[in-house]
């Protein structure tokens, strides 16, 4: 496939932590964070202007599913804008909280784990063309699922148990994978889920629903995992011979690399050969790179992501995690670890290693460990500030544009409406449904045609400027793009 549209949703961690005493319970807390969202539109459950999905689940992790976009830099902006948003909302649960009387700061987390060990997702969904070789394309993209953990996993402090010291390992959600590819999400847990709901035109497309990994909190780490599994799904889509590296037991595996930071753990290709994650992944790396010298780059940060790739590998392979504590979560975080182990003199078991490990997973600009680092200076990214307010408020070029648009003139215009990825409709033109089954359209003209019913849009709508919509005294996330010049049904003219 020459374009692609990726989306990205991530569960939050969520505590809430008093003076003294216990916090609110989780289902009241997550309420409180919610207010907003429900006094917005209606539920907890909602689309908003910036094309993206926030969700409240029967559980307590808040969810934020980014819109599709078609352009990686879109992507990474759009996932951090969920970021900021959840922190915009926990600020005013702060407050919302201390005016009923209670006290404490509310944290929201972008990891995989609690301290009770129960583990949320950051899903990826990547559109592939229908015609895929699922067989083809799982006996490649597991292994390189398993293995990617060395690549882009977030890092985690794991205590002792009884059979294993403490020690860091490549990632969080390495432990709480079950399956390698089934169509259940929640119950069986598969690195892949084949769940058919491609959100497209099902003739010729499907969404891969990625499971396994680590939320982000760089955007340098982001684009390399993005970035190189858009890869192998290219090559994967092409034809191209790509080797064999199918696993014998992708969970044994999973757990098996996560555990071993020195990278020397091995894992069997069917069929009996031995061999490190690193050795994988650069079987991988190197057809990719064949694959884009014969192919060409199909976008400016191609080169970037397979330096990365390369980069990662060799720190992994020498032990030299210098060469990317400034890119990689993983790599950042143990140095960070590291760091403070080495200033107390303190050992992987220590408990405020674990309390480092969640800070850094902290979305609060000035408290978040990643986000000091980032002020610090010590840590890459590839994304400005300005870049991520912009996606707050404004959808990516694809059919978000359309159903960003969409949801803001019903807004302005007061109709009631209803949305979903693919779905439009006023709520009295029943009959007017619109489909948009086209992720990278975003131009529709049914769409104009619908939203002109309710009014002359370029004389009655007028768009807020950034500032003027920072004053609407709500989440930036949640305010209005337009407002209404004019009473739309004048009173008739008094003869
Ligand atoms: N055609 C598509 N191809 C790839 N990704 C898509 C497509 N359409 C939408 N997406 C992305 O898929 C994600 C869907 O998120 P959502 O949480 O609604 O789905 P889900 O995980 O299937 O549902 P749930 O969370 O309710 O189980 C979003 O990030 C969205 O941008
Ligand atoms: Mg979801």
């Amino acid at each position: 496939m020459d374009r692609r549209v990726i989306g990205v949703e991530t569960e939050f961690g969520l505590a809430h932590r008093p003076s003294s005493g216990r916090g609110l319970p989780p289902d009241e807390l997550a309420r409180y964070l919610f207010r907003p969202v429900v006094e917005y539109g209606r539920s907890s459950n909602i689309f908003i202007p910036n094309g993206s999905r926030l969700y409240l689940d029967v559980g307590s992790h808040p969810e934020y599913a980014t819109a599709e976009c078609a352009d990686l830099m879109d992507l990474l902006a759009a996932d951090r804008a969920g970021e900021q948003m959840m922190h915009e909302l926990a600020v005013e649960a702060e407050r919302r909280i201390a005016a009923d009387g209670f006290d404490g700061q509310v944290y929201l987390l972008k990891n995989n784990v609690d301290s009770a060990g129960n583990s949320y997702g950051s899903h990826e969904n990547y559109l592939i063309p229908r015609t895929t070789h699922f067989r083809r394309l799982s006996g490649i993209l597991l292994p390189f699922l398993v293995t990617r953990q060395i690549l882009v996993g977030a890092g985690r402090v794991v205590p002792a148990t009884e059979d294993r010291e403490a020690h860091y390992a490549f990632s969080q959600r390495a432990d709480h994978m079950w399956e390698g590819i089934s169509s259940a999400t929640t119950r069986s847990r598969p690195i892949v889920n084949t769940r058919d709901e491609p959100h497209a035109d099902a003739a010729h497309h499907r969404r891969l629903h990625v499971i396994v990994g680590d939320s982000s909190m760089s955007s340098t780490t982001s684009l390399l995992r993005y970035g190189s599994t858009d890869l192998v799904l290219r090559m994967v889509e092409s034809g191209v011979p790509i080797g064999d590296f199918e696993l014998e037991n992708p969970i044994g595996a999973i757990r098996h690399v996560s555990h071993d930071i020195t990278g020397k753990a091995t894992v069997r290709i069917r069929g009996g050969e031995e061999m490190t994650a690193v050795q994988l992944q650069r079987g991988l790396l190197q057809r990719a790179k064949r694959f884009v010298a014969e192919h060409g780059a199909h976008h400016e940060h191609v080169d970037r992501v397979l330096e990365l790739w390369e980069r990662t590998c060799e720190a992994v392979e020498t032990g030299d995690h210098g060469l990317i504590d400034q890119d990689i979560d993983w790599a950042i975080k143990k140095r960070l670890v590291e760091d403070v182990a080495a200033k107390h003199g303190i050992g992987w078991d220590h408990p405020r290693l674990e309390q480092i490990d969640m800070a850094y997973h902290d979305v609060h600009p000035q408290r978040g460990l990643f986000h000091l680092l980032a002020r610090r200076g010590r840590v890459s990214s590839v994304i400005d500030d300005d870049a991520v307010t912009h996606a707050m408020i404004t959808p990516p070029a694809t059919r978000a544009a359309l159903r960003g648009e969409f949801l803001s003139t019903a807004r302005a215009y007061g109709a009631e409406h209803t949305v979903d990825w693919v779905h439009h409709k006023l709520t009295d033109r029943p009959l007017d449904t619109i489909m948009l089954k086209d992720p990278f359209a975003h131009q529709d003209e049914r769409i104009e045609a619908l939203l002109d019913t309710l009014g002359d849009r370029s004389s009655q709508l007028q768009e807020q400027s950034l500032r003027q919509r920072r004053a609407q005294g709500v989440p930036l996330a949640l305010t209005e793009k337009y407002h209404l010049t004019a009473p739309v049904h004048a009173e008739p003219p008094l003869i």
